[in-house]
């Protein structure tokens, strides 16, 4: 249980075996563990220790991550392009619990757009 090894159907050669393709769930089990270090120690935790350091300070962290990731996407390096996204989703995360949001807020405001186009969306606040 738990081997990522297994057998070929001889039993001679070990196979690896592919990990389960991962998909946005993992933000939501993300958003679990975030939340529950809150009250934790700053020394173990680097999500505690974002809390203790105030809205302001992560949500600044936001904001140089996301920095971070334009200038990869600049450059054209998909690979670090991927790290510094998943770096600014972390601490977006972060700063959702912060603030007592409930990511799914956002996910309902992403399902309200679904079908509208942003041209449509744009021309009708300006009507
Ligand atoms: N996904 C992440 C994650 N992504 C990035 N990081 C940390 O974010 C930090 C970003 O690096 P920086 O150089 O910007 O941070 P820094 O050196 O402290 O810079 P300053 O804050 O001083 O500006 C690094 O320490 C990364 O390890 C993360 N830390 C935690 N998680 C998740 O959160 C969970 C809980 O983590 P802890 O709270 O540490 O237990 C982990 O199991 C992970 O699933």
């Amino acid at each position: 249980m738990g081997d990522k090894k297994s057998t070929d159907k001889a039993g001679e050669k070990p196979v690896e075996k592919a990990p389960a393709p991962l998909g946005a769930e993992v933000l939501d089990r993300l958003f679990v563990t975030v939340q529950a270090r809150k009250g934790a120690d700053p020394e173990t935790s680097y999500t505690a220790k974002l809390y203790s350091r105030g809205t302001a300070k992560i949500a600044q962290k936001v904001g140089e991550e996301a920095v971070e990731a334009i200038l990869e996407a600049v450059r054209g390096d998909k690979a670090a392009l991927a790290a510094e996204s998943a770096d600014l989703l972390y601490h977006l995360l972060v700063l959702w619990a912060d603030l007592g949001l409930d990511p799914a807020e956002v996910w309902s405001k992403l399902g309200q757009r679904e079908g509208t186009s942003g041209i449509d969306e744009k021309k009708s606040r300006k009507a």
